[in-house]
């Protein structure tokens, strides 16, 4: 039996989702490019994508709309929930639990994609409610009319984004929708695979994505920034940080060897959103990572990922380092959901093997003479 160290180059399904060239940095939702999907489409009609495989009519994106927008608002309990914890507790562990609440309302029998409608449709509404906790604030209803990126906004500060917000914020859900195997997805295939219930995949999908080597990286990335404090320092920085055995945070993959084509083109909103909002500072601390870092491992097919500029898309958008992963949960869901969706059409158990190497056959001694 071949040992397999973290699934490398492991295929566990078929998929007509998500299409990956790490080699050439190339992304395909669909069989659609993200650079035009990034360009041309918004948050809503790339879900429909990804949950139904079709672009959706005019009529059919509208109806689309109009469901998601109606089940945005959270139950009471939920919201009670969510603010008696936020202020201390981290977000990813907040919104783990209101999705596992959102599961005891919700009964087991049903399409996955209803459901996940509904959960992906209320997402934001509880990751805003975390925000605002944590700032003291008040909680600000969904808006049913506003788009998703805009609405999510809207929660989070109480009043209407700029029209740069809003494409920021859309295109930045756009590109995590989904991301074919990565460790999240295969968290959430493997509960689904025992015909658990779909809001259990999605706790899954949050528990493994809260870790910094996946989606908590867009905070780390933003941390290493703002301690970086200015361009002057990067160099020294970057250098002491790597001869210390640390990572840079934001850099690699196991499957892109080149530029995350999803970091380059959230490199363009960071520059943008930046410079409007006095960060511009940070922006070039960060484009000097990017630069020194790939010097340093490039060579090693070693750069930035989707997480390097996120996260300064985020902070320039008004949401703490901290929160930065539960956004990348609330687009990730639909991901999640559809490889869910597609695996149970034919289920296997996930059950992989161990390579056995401890001792056998040994005496058991009784605890008295030990
Ligand atoms: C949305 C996402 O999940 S994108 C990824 C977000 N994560 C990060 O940005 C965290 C930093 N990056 C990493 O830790 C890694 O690149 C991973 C975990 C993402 C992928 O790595 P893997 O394919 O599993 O490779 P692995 O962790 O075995 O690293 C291979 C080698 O590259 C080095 N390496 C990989 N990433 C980095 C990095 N960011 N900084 C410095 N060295 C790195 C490792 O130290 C290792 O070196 P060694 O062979 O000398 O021991
Ligand atoms: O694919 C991966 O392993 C990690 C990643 O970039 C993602 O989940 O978006």
């Amino acid at each position: 039996m071949e040992l397999k160290k973290g699934l490398e180059d492991v295929a566990i399904k078929e998929t007509s989702i998500t299409f990956i060239d790490g080699e050439l940095g190339r992304l395909y939702y669909r069989g659609y490019s993200v650079y035009d999907l990034a360009s041309f489409s918004n948050f809503e009609e790339v879900a429909y994508l990804i949950w139904y495989g079709k672009l959706p009519t005019r009529k059919e994106l509208e109806d689309f709309r109009k469901l998601m927008a109606e089940e945005r608002k959270v139950p009471d309990h939920i919201s009670s929930f969510v603010r008696q914890v936020s202020r201390n507790a981290n977000p990813m562990d907040v919104l783990r639990t209101a999705v596992s609440m959102m599961g005891l309302e919700d009964s087991r029998d049903g399409d996955t994609i209803q459901k996940a409608i509904k959960i992906t449709s209320k997402m934001p509404t509880i990751v805003a409610q975390i925000q605002r906790t944590r700032r003291g604030q008040d909680l600000v209803e969904p808006d049913p009319n506003l788009s998703h990126a805009e609405n999510f906004l809207f929660m989070l500060h109480g009043e209407k984004p700029s029209s740069t917000d809003v494409r920021s914020m859309d295109v930045s859900l756009t590109l995590h929708v989904d991301h074919e195997m990565n460790a999240s997805t295969f968290a959430c295939l493997v509960v689904a695979s025992t015909l658990s219930d779909i809001y259990s995949s999605v706790v899954a999908g949050i528990s493994a994505l809260k870790g910094p080597l996946h989606g908590g990286a867009n905070s780390e990335a933003l941390k290493q920034f703002l301690e970086i404090g200015s361009p002057d320092n990067v160099e020294k920085y970057v250098l002491s940080r790597l001869s210390s055995g640390q990572r840079l945070m934001g850099f690699g993959h196991r499957v892109y060897k080149t530029m995350d084509p999803r970091a380059k083109i959230l490199r363009e909103y960071a520059k943008q959103l930046s410079t409007e909002k006095g960060l511009g500072e940070l922006f070039e601390i960060a484009q000097r990572v990017e630069e020194i870092g790939i010097k340093i491992l490039g060579n090693r097919g070693i750069y930035p990922n989707v997480d390097f500029y996120s996260g300064l898309v985020f902070y320039a958008l008004g949401f703490d380092p901290d929160v930065f992963p539960t956004i990348f949960a609330s687009a990730r869901v639909v991901g999640w959901t559809a490889h869910v969706d597609e695996y149970l059409k034919d289920n296997k158990l996930i059950r992989p093997k161990a390579i056995y190497v401890g001792d056998l056959g040994r005496r058991y001694v009784p605890i008295d003479e030990r």
